[in-house]
Formats: C-alpha cells, sequence, structure tokens
C-alpha cells in the first residue's frame, strides 16, 4: 500500500499537504522552505497523518488545496536525483502562495476568494445536495450548482473506476494529436479564425437545441467542413452529454482533435478524459484557483493533453496570464453565472492584453455568441485565432453545411 508521503488523498480529504503544524502567520519563504523540506525528507520522517492539524479539528473544505499539495509531491512532481533544492525552490507549485494561505488556516473557499471567484465549493463529496445546501445554502448561481453537482459525480466516478485504473488506462490510449498545431494551421491555411466546432444536444441557458442528436454524424460532418477541432460536451446532466460520445467520436475514425468539454475539478477527470481519446481539455479559471490550474497544467503536459483555458472577465485574464505554460485562452462571451451574452467582451479583453498574449506565442479561442460571417468578423479583428461555436451550428438542419454560412465561405482542410 502506498506511503502516507505518495498516498492521493480523494476529493474532499481535509489532510495537510505537509504534515506540519499550523502558524496562525508563516512569512512566505519559512512557509516554502517547510514545504521544501516536507518533500525532501526521506518517507519515514514524513510526519503522520495524526499530526495533521486537520486531523485535530477536521475542517470540511480544505480538500482542493490539500489534494493539489499533496500531489504536488507525489505525483506528477517526481522528487528524483535531478531535483535539486534550487530546483524546488523555483518550483511555482510548491511556493504557490495558497499553500502558505492554507497552512495559516484559510479555507479553500477564502483562498479563491482571494483570487477572485466566487463560485465555491462544498468539498464534501459523500454528502447529498439537501445535506450540502442545509450547511451552505442553495447555490449561488447555475455555474456553482453545475460544480456542486460535479464534485459528487467525480466521487461517483472514481469509486466505478478508481483513479490508479484510470490512469492505466489514460497511460494505454493512442497518443493525442496536436490540438493548439491543428488550429494554427486551419487559421494560417483559411485566413479566419479556426474553427472548434461543438457537438452539444443542450444546454442550461437553451434547453434542448437538437433533438435528432447523433454525436459521431455531427462530428463527422463538421470534420468533412473544415472544422479544424471539434469540443465534445461531456456532461450529463446539463448538457446531455457523455464521455461515451466522446469515445464513439474518437472510435468512429475523426481525425480533428478533439476538446473533452468538461467541468474539471479533479485530476480523475483529465485522466478519464485521455482514456477516452480526449486531445484537450477545458479549464474553467472562474472554479480553479490559479495552484489548481498549474496542477492541471502539469497533468495535461504529462498526457500530451492541450489545456484550453477559460476566462470570462479582467481578474481571470490576469490571473491565467501570469502562469506559465499556457498555450490557449478562451474568452467566453457568456457569462457562466448570468448567462448574458456579449461579444465585445472578447474585444474589451484582447484591447488591453492582447499584446501580452501575443508576446507569450498564446493562442485566442473567441467562445460563445457567434451566429454570422460578422460575428466571426468582429472578434478576428478584435485578435483571436479561433472560435469555438455551437448552437449556431448544432441547431440547423446540416450542422457540416451550416460553417460555410457561419464564416460566409468554404472551410478547407
Ligand atoms: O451555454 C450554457 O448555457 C452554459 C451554461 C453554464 C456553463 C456553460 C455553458 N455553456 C458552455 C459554453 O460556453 C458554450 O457551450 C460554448 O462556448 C459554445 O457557445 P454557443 O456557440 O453559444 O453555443
Amino acid at each position: 500500500s502506498p506511503s502516507p508521503a505518495t498516498k492521493q488523498p480523494s476529493i474532499g480529504e481535509a489532510t495537510n499537504p505537509h504534515q506540519l503544524p499550523p502558524a496562525p502567520t508563516y512569512p512566505r519563504r519559512l512557509c516554502c522552505s517547510r514545504a521544501m523540506q516536507a518533500l525532501l525528507a526521506p518517507p519515514a520522517l514524513r510526519a503522520s497523518p495524526s499530526r495533521s492539524p486537520a486531523a485535530r479539528s477536521p475542517p470540511p473544505s480544505r480538500g482542493l488545496v490539500a489534494l493539489a499539495a499533496a500531489a504536488a509531491r507525489a505525483r506528477p512532481l517526481r522528487c528524483g536525483p535531478r531535483d535539486t533544492v534550487e530546483a524546488l525552490e523555483r518550483d511555482e507549485m510548491l511556493n504557490a502562495v495558497e499553500l502558505g494561505q492554507w497552512e495559516s488556516g484559510k479555507s479553500v473557499n477564502d483562498i479563491a476568494a482571494c483570487q477572485g471567484i466566487r463560485i465555491r465549493r462544498h468539498c464534501r463529496p459523500a454528502a447529498s445536495m439537501a445535506e450540502v445546501e442545509a450547511e451552505m445554502g442553495a447555490p449561488r448561481n447555475i455555474l456553482e450548482k453545475i460544480i456542486w453537482d460535479k464534485e459528487i459525480e467525480v466521487a461517483q466516478g472514481l469509486a466505478r473506476n478508481p483513479l490508479e485504473e484510470v490512469i492505466e488506462s489514460a497511460g494505454k490510449a493512442p497518443p493525442t494529436r496536436d490540438f493548439y498545431g491543428a488550429l494554427a494551421a486551419a487559421h494560417k491555411r483559411n485566413g479566419v479564425p479556426a474553427l472548434i466546432a461543438e457537438v452539444k444536444k443542450a444546454s442550461p441557458s437553451k434547453g434542448v437545441l437538437r433533438e435528432n442528436f447523433d454525436p459521431v454524424q455531427i462530428a463527422q460532418a463538421y470534420e468533412k467542413h473544415g472544422a479544424a477541432c471539434l469540443s465534445i460536451l461531456t456532461d450529463e446532466k446539463y448538457f446531455q452529454g457523455s464521455f461515451e460520445n466522446l469515445q464513439k467520436v474518437r472510435k468512429a475514425g475523426v481525425k480533428c482533435p478533439l476538446l473533452c468539454k468538461e467541468f474539471v475539478v479533479d485530476k480523475w477527470q483529465i485522466y478519464y478524459a485521455r482514456a477516452m481519446g480526449a486531445d484537450a481539455v477545458l479549464l474553467i479559471a472562474a472554479v480553479l484557483t490559479d495552484l489548481d490550474i498549474k496542477y492541471f497544467l502539469r497533468i495535461c503536459k504529462e498526457l500530451g493533453l492541450t489545456a484550453l483555458i477559460e476566462v470570462h472577465d479582467e481578474r481571470e485574464m490576469e490571473r491565467v496570464l501570469a502562469i506559465n505554460g499556457v498555450q490557449l485562452i478562451g474568452i467566453n462571451n457568456r457569462s457562466l453565472e448570468t448567462f448574458i451574452v456579449d461579444t465585445s467582451n472578447t474585444k474589451t479583453l484582447l484591447e488591453k492584453h492582447g499584446d501580452a498574449i501575443r508576446e507569450k506565442g498564446i493562442l485566442v479561442v473567441g467562445e460563445s455568441g457567434l451566429f454570422n460571417p460578422d460575428d466571426v468578423a468582429y472578434v478576428q479583428n478584435a485578435g483571436v485565432s479561433a472560435v469555438l461555436v455551437g448552437e449556431s451550428l448544432v441547431k440547423q438542419a446540416d450542422p457540416g453545411r451550416a460553417i460555410a454560412g457561419l464564416f460566409g465561405k468554404e472551410l478547407v482542410h
């Protein structure tokens, strides 16, 4: 059985990642060096769970940071002979400000709020929604509701398909296709933003978009008519999607790289997405702390997945631009809290951050609310290299042919 140092805690497990006594006000450097000491200590010297402050007074909602930090020690960061103290000192996860905040007693939701994140986590995956709501009140908006359900759903998925098995399947999956490269090439080839065409049956804001929904047929039609990549909704409850749809499209021989459009709150979902054939995953900045994003980016890198990191406002854009290794940013014109769609959001954010984005070689995807060639030209002029389009294609009798209508011309492969 795994040693305490390498054991992966389940979501919501309130375990202090460093197994060190809490201090109310650690100076940041001290906190970091303690984290590194814990990392570098031989397993026998790593403190036992009984010493953890969480064990003394189990807080209900510290699981997320604990999870990320514990995983930083274990996987995918491997502390091997080439990991010098200097390298560890430069490690942005080990030095994450969130770890110091957590050690000094902040909850996951307090830490998230410090980054302007309004979506709360309940971190009680074994509880019923009634129990969660009794403790936290009703979810404040649809995105929070989706995330609360997702935390419980992921725990159920983990019980059915344990992490170790999913990691093994992900490792055996056929190699990923280059999502970023496909977008860059299609943009260059067609002179218009590359298309990520979305395979989506329903959405919370619009209800059922297409009664007669065959994901493989739609995916093949999109590919035939020039989509560079596809986005496959996998959420069942709110979008009537599934991981099976993703797998079916992959197995049907569609060559376009596939984005798993899921509400990722746990690494299990990323491994599962890869095991089911994904080439890219969505990470939503409105839901994930900087440390979550950094950690999930490492897992993506290890698996060869591209991460599309979605932002909606100024604060989220600033946070994401400060994270190393980001290649693809999606600007969602739709607020996932209010459903309001405003394409000028893309323009506003790119006016302010376009230079920094270009300097870093990041590609921007304009997402949501695009219906005609004027809409596409508008976001293209704002500076996007790709667009993510669902409703305006999937609602048409022939979603493939609808692509030429959206761009005002045929796209070529
Ligand atoms: O679309 C929704 O109602 C929704 C609600 C809550 C969370 C996410 C939601 N949608 C995800 C998306 O933003 C879109 O699927 C995607 O960007 C395509 O948008 P569209 O072309 O407008 O269908």
